[in-house]
């Protein structure tokens, strides 16, 4: 079984709070994992760890060590503006760049990286539609203001935006927290369809979606990651009486 990631001995502080503690985590290649847990137990925290983000935070810290494909991301080698093209973002807010047209938004990341054939931007930017499944619906206004889309189109504008780039990994830091149900669905059901095509780590607020969506479910509390396993066995048999009171809606 192959790891694309793999996080030992991962602590993260903000100044002298210590909100991620020792966590060891591993992930394969092509599933979905969900971390869960009640607010302020470091979900978001260890997720942003990923992709390097907390280099922009001030006071962060980050011990340990995260592999992404074997290679240690914290390496002093490791250049983050290069890494990061590795590893897409999804947050909770739908961001489309709001100046930009839903074509230009899901090629930004290419032309940014110096792509300049029109046919080529094209054709990934329908690959990238299709595979976030917005392709239908904006094909024939791919020219018009991406804030022209609603809540629930943008952030799939936004998993496209990601996908053009072909991460090896995508983060989504709960992403339909800002969504109506239908659009929750839609996002849901093209889990299955991008884990095909990448490795996606999941926070979810929502218990019955990481259940619906993930593989593997990570249950973290107070910046302990308590029990990581099969989603089907953390949530019906728990090993620890912690993530059973937590599934089990008994707090959080
Ligand atoms: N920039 C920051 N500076 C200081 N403390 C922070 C910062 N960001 C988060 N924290 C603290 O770190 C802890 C973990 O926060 P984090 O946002 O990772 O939790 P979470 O599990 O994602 O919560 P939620 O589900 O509410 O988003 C919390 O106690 C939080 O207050």
């Amino acid at each position: 079984m192959t790891h694309l990631l793999s996080a030992q001995d991962v602590n993260i502080y903000y100044g002298d709070k210590h909100a991620v503690k020792n966590v060891n985590l591993n992930v394969t290649q092509g599933s979905v994992n969900a971390l869960i847990g009640p607010s302020g137990c470091g979900k978001t925290t260890f997720l942003r760890a990923i992709n390097r983000m907390h280099d922009l935070t001030p006071g962060a810290r980050v011990t340990g060590t995260i592999l992404l494909d074997g290679e240690n991301i914290y390496s002093p080698g490791v250049d983050p503006v290069n890494m990061r093209r590795r590893v897409g973002m999804v947050f909770q807010k739908p961001n489309p760049f709001p100046t930009m047209s839903v074509f230009d938004n899901v090629v930004s990341g290419l032309k940014l990286a110096g792509m300049r054939d029109n046919k080529r931007l094209m054709e990934i930017a329908e690959r990238s539609l299709r595979g976030a499944a917005l392709w239908e619906e904006v094909k024939d206004r791919l020219k018009t203001p991406a804030t022209g889309l609603s809540g629930g189109q943008q952030q799939r504008l936004c998993i496209a935006r990601a996908l053009a780039v072909e991460p090896e990994i995508l983060l989504m830091d709960e992403p339909t927290s800002a969504l109506d149900p239908a659009s929750t669905a839609k996002i849901e059901d093209l889990m299955s369809d991008l884990k095909k095509v990448t490795t996606i780590v999941i926070v979810t607020h929502n218990m019955h979606q990481a259940a619906r969506v993930s593989d593997t479910t990570s249950f973290f509390l107070n910046g302990d990651l308590v029990e990581h396993g099969q989603t089907a066995q953390i949530f019906q048999t728990p090993r620890d009486e912690r993530t059973e009171a937590y599934v089990t809606g008994r707090f959080g």
